[in-house]
């Protein structure tokens, strides 16, 4: 029997449809996400719950006219299907295919660009006030926002602007109570209150002059369209509350919503995980961060771990298993985890604020100006530094180096492996005087027995890996062990000498004088941008000192970077061995 959805590829086909219908299709879609997610990976749980506002949104407004932006993003799989991407749905967040994200260059349904959270209602406003400036009276701009995004400072900052305007601004909040892990904070607790029916002040959206309605059953499709009907009429900023389950309609998912935000692979049939076989597997830097802060918290009773929403990616779940009261979960708000942090240093504790790299773009102006400028020695914990791969352009955690170099009095660390990135946490938390950046990768190590006893680091100071005499190597973080293997695969023919520089900053200028003197040709290697990050480093020192060595930086090059496993960005990249090889071999 033919499907519905085989009959809907864009959301004039969806408006053909009788109401009655919709209940239906809400099925075929849940099932043709999980398929394909089920084997090709991706966001899960946040699109399973939005699938009957997905259709009610696209059946009620005229979209792409209507504007419709989501936040985060990472719910807008059934806004894909319904808008033209239903055949290319498998290519999801692959090399080559469609974003895991919506993105203008990709539909013109796709309103605006998102993949980092609460940017959603500015950009509905700033296109709403524009509409108003054209004189555009019945267009309506749609803001999907979840509980835990619009927590975050920019989401207030958009409700606090369009409350004093008349802009046609409708805010929809679609509240499951979960980021990636539970959300937090007094506005969740308000949110919880709304719900339940006790909530004695206020209500604060009405506060901030918006038309409120709800909360209403997000999975009703009737009462949902009904409302929306209604909404589309009404003027000015109308804030929408709905309340759906996360994960709904795959029962692991809503029971594990955790775990089922992005699973991995699993059985689309019976919705259980794939189970990797039982091979003993270096650890992931994340774990290595996360037990490394215990172990560190159980003998040191001033550290504080923070993470702004990420306790399970980053690991610090472990702590806040052992020590809540000492591992903070702030809520999806980096700007105020670097500032607390700053606050907590000031008082002699030892705060360590792990971000992921890319996240902390947000959080620019507080490293400058709340810690950096001070000299106050927080701790910042980088995830992801890197590629991060199939999350594409938003996520790869590749401008820090050359964010965080020029700030004054920022020791920035990366280290080679897990033990290093053990390492440098013990030092840092023996007493700094300055702050210390250390930015490790997304996923696994390469060392199997991590966890040696502690061993101090010394600041500033780089390592020579390998001696070789005809082209130096200096490599930084976990390009080390790329390095490694490219030597390896030219060293029947070419010595190489590898240094591993440890420190973006402070530089280890003896061992740099040195290289200098001592090889003619060198290069740089790093998964960073290469223009303002490590190689533009060393090409300041030799400028500097006056060194005419022949030089070569090898990094990201001055382009966002799509998505792609890491390996196959490495490759496309030439950041790969083989490339690397051949580089060496031009170069000799
Ligand atoms: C600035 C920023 N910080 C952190 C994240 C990581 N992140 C992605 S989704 C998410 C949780 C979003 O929760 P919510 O808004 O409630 O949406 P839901 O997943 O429940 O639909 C987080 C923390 C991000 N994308 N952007
Ligand atoms: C949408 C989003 O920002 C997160 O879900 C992100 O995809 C998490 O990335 P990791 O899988 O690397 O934790
Ligand atoms: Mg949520």
């Amino acid at each position: 029997m033919s499907k519905i959805l085989d009959h809907i590829n864009y959301p004039k086909d969806l408006r053909l449809l009788k109401q009655e219908q919709l209940p239906a299709l809400a099925k075929e879609l849940r099932e043709f996400i999980i398929n394909i997610v089920a084997t090709k990976e991706g966001h899960l749980g946040a699109s399973l719950g939005v699938v009957e506002l997905t259709i009610a949104l696209h059946y009620v407004f005229n979209t792409p006219d209507d504007v419709l932006v989501w936040d985060v993003g990472h719910q807008a799989y059934v806004h894909k299907l319904l808008t033209g991407r239903k055949n290319t749905f498998h290519t999801n967040r692959q090399l080559g295919g469609i974003s895991g994200f919506p993105k203008r260059e990709e539909s013109i349904y796709d309103a605006f660009g998102v993949g980092h959270s609460s940017t959603s209602i500015s950009a509905a406003l700033g296109m709403a006030l524009v509409s108003q400036l054209k004189g555009e009276k019945n267009k309506q701009h749609i803001a999907v926002i979840g509980d835990a995004s619009i927590a975050s400072g920019m989401a207030f900052e958009g409700l606090n602007h369009a409350g004093v305007t008349s802009a046609n601004l409708l805010v929809i909040l679609n509240d499951n109570a979960i980021g990636i892990d539970p959300s937090v904070g007094a506005l969740k607790q308000y949110l919880t209150n709304v719900k339940k029916g006790t909530q004695k002040q206020d209500n604060i959206f009405e506060a901030l002059n918006f038309n409120y309605s709800g909360p209403i059953d997000g999975h009703d499709l009737p009462a949902i369209i009904l409302e929306l009907e209604r909404l589309k009429k009404v003027k000015g900023p109308k804030f929408l509350h709905v309340i759906t389950t996360k994960g709904k309609g795959l029962k692991q998912a809503e029971e594990d919503q955790v775990r089922y935000h992005a699973p991995g692979k699993f059985n689309a049939k019976t919705g259980e995980l794939h189970v990797k076989a039982n091979t003993i597997e270096a650890p992931k830097f994340q774990d290595v961060f996360g037990h490394t802060m215990v172990e560190l918290a159980r003998k040191n009773k001033k550290i504080i771990g923070i993470t702004p929403a990420m306790p399970t990616g980053s690991s610090l779940k472990y702590m806040m298993q052992e020590f809540p009261e000492r591992a903070l979960d702030v809520g999806i708000a980096e700007q105020h985890a670097v500032t607390l942090a700053a606050g907590m240093a000031t008082q002699g504790y030892i705060p360590f604020c792990n971000i992921y790299s890319t996240f902390l773009q947000r959080a620019y102006d507080q490293i400058i100006h709340d810690v950096a400028l001070q000299k106050l020695p927080v701790i910042f914990c980088l995830d992801r530094a890197g590629l991060v791969g199939e999350d594409g352009a938003t996520h790869h955690g590749v401008f820090d180096l050359a964010y965080l170099r020029c700030i004054p009095n920022l020791i920035t660390y990366a280290p080679r492996n897990e033990i290093d990135l053990r390492n440098i946490m013990y030092t840092a938390q023996l007493g700094l005087k300055l702050p210390i950046a250390i930015r490790y990768p997304r996923g696994r190590g390469k060392i199997i027995d991590w966890k040696q006893p502690f061993t101090k680091i010394e600041i500033g100071k780089g390592l020579c890996l390998q001696k070789g005499k005809d082209i130096a190597i200096l490599s930084i973080g976990t390009m080390a062990s790329i390095a490694t293997e490219a030597i390896q695969l030219v060293s029947k023919d070419i010595e190489v000498a590898h240094y591993n520089m440890q420190f973006i900053k402070p530089l280890d200028t003896a061992l740099l004088h040195n290289i200098c003197k001592t090889h003619q040709t060198i290069i740089t290697l790093e998964d960073g941008v290469i223009h303002g990050g490590f190689g533009s480093a060393i090409v300041e020192f030799l400028a500097e000192n006056n060194y005419k060595n022949k030089i070569s930086i090898l990094g990201i090059p001055d382009t966002f970077i799509h998505q792609g496993s890491t390996l196959e960005l490495q490759k496309e990249l030439q950041l790969d061995a083989i490339s690397i090889a051949n580089k060496i071999k031009a170069l000799y």
